[in-house]
């Protein structure tokens, strides 16, 4: 199993853990590739610094018979959460499941409490750490999203207090100081983990209390000083408190960083650090660190904080796929002025009647697509906390089932039934997609995540894809069939679950409508579905842009357009004349059939990877105009035929046609990449300049047919600096291979 941080906790690793006493008495021979296998695990931890910590645990007690079992199960449980197929038996009894309750040192009422809550075994990560946390290791967890990482702090925690190593030492009386303290990065998760607390610690007696900023303060303070076992915050409340003295961390035994990359990027690292190093004797309080990414950073934490001989159970490793296993990603093209129009089709066809998070860059424009979109909430961090609390219990209980929110719900947060996750434009940052694609697909549940991309910002996905290890499936809007599909069965539904009574009462209308309509019957019901599922009317939207109301068609030349080399030129200057050549050639041969001013209404023209062809979108009303031109053959891509020819690239069409135009401005710029490449890395910073050559005067679109060059190869990261007669691009270039010369 792959680790991060140093050997995870293999199935194998904890078989030994558990089974001392049979390593010592076992063979030579096996004791021999177990000597193998250490030192392999210590050539791998000279070579990390971070990696002091091992597998085997040594202090585990002795593990009832049924234990045994216990790898393969996590084995199982690995396998599924990763959607593999497995052996297991359809309905398994418990006994037989090594990660069964039973198998743990459980108390009973906690069982209990965990049975009445459906859950009836530990998930791999929960299994993999339970023992090692009750045995006093300090720890790096690491699992996917979903996958049971607070209830793997919770439920050893909790056992240690009240059976384990804690017990003697606890305080229980009046104003005790607390054993725990769990800090987390927002308010929302710090309520949501400290609600877990609650039910269980509160199951075995133990109290606990959430601290968070924007909540009053004396009545965190008052709940303090009465005496709680368990204190759950967010690092800058847990701060004020330390410093007006009202919180004592005097009687610490348990110390929990969650989420804790997340915390130090959200500028938490001094709070952090402060909250940690109160810690008088270190060496007395037991340290554990959960995150499902462990960016380099985290390492260095869990170096600073933790003890040397630490665990680390990481179930996500060197594996390729970091986001969620039980969650289809797809990506779906979409210009951002269509995506309020669409949004509401993609949650008809793709949330299953469930709930659905929308996720936005800005928190204007949460508010303002909250705004646009019926049924939905906004949830970012203006709205007051309050408010956010009101928000978040609605969602919950499915008051409303869209959310839109920003970065404050994609991480930790565990929603029950979220079916769809939407994100309106690439996350820069693969980590935010992975969490935020977690938040449905939970705990072994499948679920959807669409990413919503502008055409043009094709390479960010491809970024997503390289980094997280998801394999997009490439989708197009909703057609009018998808839709119809989706919501066709539960309107048909509400019609037959309607009374018989209704009939009589509503016959002489619908006798006269059926007679003064003109229409069959069935038509006539099938309006009456649409309308029951929310439809007047049914607009097209075409495959390329997801425009409303537009076509998408497909112009096969019968010539080739480029020559492959073409594509693999990335010096621009030469770019820059393909470019523009074939601009010339689509639109005169265009324009050869239809009115200029047609041409100019065609949208998002985008050449197709087989050299042969081009596609673009053009006004549903166009397209006989546009099918009628004599020579060419020109395929509408309608619903019956769904998919997009493979694309090669795809540009403005108005900026291209505007580019045509001032042409002969262009033969006057030179365009050309003048840095080196930095440090020889994959993907590297170029910068991109356009001189102007004959000091002629040239208009904005010169400058834009840099940027469109500049998109071919390299995404624009900076600002256009401008000094006369030069516009300088800073690019990076996400295909340049060091070495290469440009
Ligand atoms: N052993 C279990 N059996 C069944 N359900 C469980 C089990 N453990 C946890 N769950 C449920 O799984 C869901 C996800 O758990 P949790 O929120 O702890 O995941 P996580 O790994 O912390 O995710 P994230 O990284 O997104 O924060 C919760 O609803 C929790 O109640």
């Amino acid at each position: 199993m792959p680790s991060l941080l140093s050997d995870p906790l293999s199935s194998e690793g904890l078989k030994k853990s558990k089974h001392k006493k049979a390593k010592e008495q076992s063979s030579p021979l096996e004791q021999e590739d177990r000597g193998k296998m250490k030192s392999k695990k210590s050539k791998k931890r000279k070579a990390d610094e971070e990696d002091k910590s091992d597998i085997v645990s040594d202090s585990s007690p002795e593990v009832p018979e049924k234990k045994k079992k216990k790898p393969e199960a996590n084995d199982l449980a690995v396998k599924k959460l990763k959607g593999e197929e497995t052996d297991e038996p359809e309905s398994g009894s418990d006994v037989d499941d090594p990660n069964a309750l039973s198998n743990f040192r459980i108390s009973k009422t906690l069982v209990e409490t965990l049975n009445s809550r459906g859950i009836k075994a530990l998930f791999p990560i929960q299994a993999m750490t339970f023992d090692l946390i009750l045995d006093g290791f300090d720890l790096v967890g690491r699992a996917r999203t979903g996958q049971g990482k607070t209830l793997a702090f919770v439920l050893p925690m909790l056992e240690s207090l009240i059976n384990g190593r804690i017990k003697a030492s606890r305080k229980t009386g009046y104003g005790r100081p607390p054993s725990v303290l769990v800090l987390l990065p927002t308010r929302e998760l710090a309520v949501q983990v400290h609600s877990d607390f609650e039910v269980y610690g509160g199951a075995v007696g133990l109290s606990s209390c959430c601290v968070y900023g924007g909540a009053p303060f004396r009545a965190q303070e008052l709940s303090i000083k009465r005496g709680v076992d368990i204190v759950v915050g967010t690092p800058g409340r847990v701060k004020d408190h330390l410093e007006r003295g009202t919180l004592d961390l005097r009687a610490l035994s348990f110390r929990v960083l969650d989420e804790a990359d997340e915390m130090l990027r959200m500028g938490f690292v001094e709070d952090v650090e402060l909250i940690l190093g109160k810690v008088e004797d270190a060496s007395k309080v037991q340290t554990l660190l959960f995150s499902a990414t462990l960016p380099d950073w985290v390492k260095e934490i869990s170096a600073r904080f933790l003890k040397a001989d630490k665990k680390t159970a990481d179930l996500v490793g060197n594996e390729k796929l970091k986001a969620s296993a039980s969650v289809r990603h797809l990506a779906l093209p979409c210009l951002k002025s269509t995506r309020q129009q669409i949004l509401p089709d993609i949650i008809r066809c793709y949330s299953s009647g469930g709930r659905t998070i929308i996720f936005t860059e800005t928190k204007e424009s949460a508010s303002e697509l909250a705004g646009l979109l019926p049924g939905s909430r906004a949830l970012h961090g203006d709205v007051m906390q309050q408010q956010r609390e009101v928000i978040l219990t609605g969602f919950r209980s499915g008051k409303f089932l869209v959310l839109v929110a920003t970065n404050v719900a994609a991480r930790g947060l565990d929603i029950n039934d979220v079916q769809l996750i939407i994100q309106c434009e690439p996350p820069r940052d693969v980590e935010a997609y992975i969490h935020r694609s977690g938040r449905t697909g939970r705990a072994g549940n499948t679920g959807v995540a669409i990413l919503l991309y502008e055409p043009k910002y094709k390479f960010s996905v491809s970024r997503i894809e390289r980094e997280s290890g998801v394999k997009f499936e490439h989708i197009s809007a909703p057609q009018p069939a998808d839709i119809a599909e989706s919501v066709g069965s539960e309107a048909a539904n509400a019609i037959s679950s309607v009374s018989d009574s209704v009939i009589p009462v509503f016959r002489s209308q619908a006798e006269e409508l059926l007679n003064s309509s003109g229409l069959p019957a069935v038509d006539l019901l099938a309006k009456a579905l649409a309308k029951a599922a929310g439809f007047l009317d049914i607009k097209k939207r075409s495959l390329l842009s997801s425009l409303e109301n537009y076509v998408t068609l497909h112009l096969q030349t019968g010539n080739t357009i480029y020559s492959p080399s073409w594509v693999l030129n990335i010096k621009c200057i030469s770019n820059l004349l393909v470019i523009m050549d074939f601009v010339r050639f689509v639109f005169s041969v265009l324009g050869r059939y239809l009115p200029q001013e047609k041409v100019q209404n065609l949208e998002s023209v985008s050449i197709t990877a087989d050299s042969y062809g081009v596609v673009f979108d053009v006004p549903a009303d166009d397209v006989n105009e546009f099918l009628e031109g004599k020579g060419f053959c020109t395929l509408p891509l309608d619903e019956a035929k769904k998919t997009l020819p493979k694309l090669l690239r795809r540009f403005k069409t108005r900026l291209a046609l505007s580019l045509s135009r001032s042409w002969k401005h262009c033969l006057h710029c030179k365009i050309g990449i003048t840095k080196a490449p930095t440090q020889g890395e994959e993907g590297s910073v170029v910068e991109v300049v356009v001189s102007m050559v004959d000091n002629v005067v040239v208009d904005s679109p010169v400058v834009e047919v840099a940027a469109i060059v500049a998109e071919e190869v390299v995404e624009v990261e900076a600002g256009i600096t401008s000094s006369r007669g030069i516009e300088r691009y800073s690019c990076f270039n996400p295909n340049f291979v060091a070495g290469n010369s440009l």
